[in-house]
């Protein structure tokens, strides 16, 4: 399970947790403006905008995870087995393989309006980049500098895009119905609760918290979609961007998966192998792994994005524990 939120406290963050229990050998990959970005039915780009995220790196190709561009625009891809359904080629259309989603939108849109304009013209193709990376069913949250986000949901019924009211997105069901459930825990509250179920009795709040008794803390991807929008709705704003990113990754923390909690196969875990959080205004992303609590960081910027080789960071690291004696 994976999900992914933008937070827009003043500076606008947007990423994800990465739940699942293969590792691909990701890093932090920057492209930058001349990197020769080829498609499989669109013309090759010589320059585009530059972009950032966590990738997989296949024949000098980035397979991103999750990225943001230079003018802040964000996007991740979920995964969406079962509702999901890419296409054939479709001659009427512009035509993009699923792993060249991520830089097709992020090489020349500014803004989810721009993203909304340009796959009104697209299909997504059910082609995989090689024997041994074959297709994977996915949706995409995308954020930018606005403070608004969208999912991009490519089912049997087409191509969809959405608002997103939570700024949040998890995995199945489709985006329609994740929403719909929220009507089921809307009295959750961080405020302690009144009496209304029995007003004559004298009922003892034992406990700090009520508000949030009904609060779902499953690893399955309904109840991540329901806890994470709850903490992220009710995420304090802070002035400055240590505590704005500390906010960040408590957010995304509450919904990760410890190893040994969420069984996919015979003895076989998913659990969250990273979390990052990219500011969109600044174009730094910061990240932590499973073994390495330490926030991390790669600034974007620091970089000349005038070149045309891919730059890489590691992103699996040691953990990094700080003795006091
Ligand atoms: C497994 C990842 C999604 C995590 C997730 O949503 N987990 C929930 C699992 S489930 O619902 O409970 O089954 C997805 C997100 C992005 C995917 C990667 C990106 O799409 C980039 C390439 C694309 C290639 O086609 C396959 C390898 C790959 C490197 C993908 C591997 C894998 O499918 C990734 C890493």
């Amino acid at each position: 399970m994976c999900t992914s939120i933008l937070y827009s406290p003043k500076d606008n963050y947007f990423g994800r947790n990465l739940d699942y229990e293969i590792a691909y050998g990701q890093k932090v990959v920057i492209t930058p403006r001349n990197y020769q970005l080829n498609y499989r039915h669109l013309p090759t780009q010589d320059t585009h905008y530059a972009m950032m995220g966590v990738s997989v790196v296949a024949n000098d190709y980035p397979l991103y995870c999750d990225a943001i561009n230079e003018k802040g625009l964000g996007i991740a891809g979920l995964n969406f087995t079962g509702p999901g359904k890419y296409f054939a080629v479709d001659e009427s259309k512009k035509n993009v393989t699923s792993f060249e989603l991520i830089p097709y939108l992020l090489s020349s849109c500014e803004t989810i309006e721009d993203v909304k304009k340009l796959l009104s013209e697209t299909n997504i193709t059910d082609e995989s980049f090689s024997k041994d990376l074959p297709v994977t069913t996915l949706h995409w949250l995308m954020g930018d500098k606005s403070g608004k986000s969208i999912v991009i949901e490519s089912t049997k019924t087409g191509l969809h895009v959405y608002d997103n009211p939570v700024n949040t997105l998890t995995n199945n069901p489709v985006f329609p119905a994740q929403v719909e459930t929220l009507a089921n825990f809307a009295s959750v509250s961080p405020a302690q609760p009144k009496n209304t179920l029995v007003p004559n009795a004298d009922i003892n709040l034992y406990s700090r918290g009520l508000g949030t008794h009904h609060l779902p803390g499953g690893t399955d991807s309904n109840s991540r979609f329901i806890k994470a929008a709850f903490v992220l709705a009710h995420a304090p704003k802070g002035n400055d961007e240590v505590e704005n990113v500390t906010n960040f990754f408590h957010i995304l923390h509450s919904v990760e998966q410890a190893k040994g909690t969420d069984e996919v196969a015979d003895n076989v875990f998913e659990f969250t192998m990273y979390s990052d959080c990219m500011n969109l205004d600044k174009g730094i992303l910061y990240f932590t792994t499973y073994d390495n609590n330490q926030i991390n960081a790669v600034d974007m910027n620091n970089e000349d994005l005038d070149t045309s080789d891919l730059i890489t960071y590691e992103l699996f690291k040691d953990q990094a524990i700080k003795f006091e004696n």
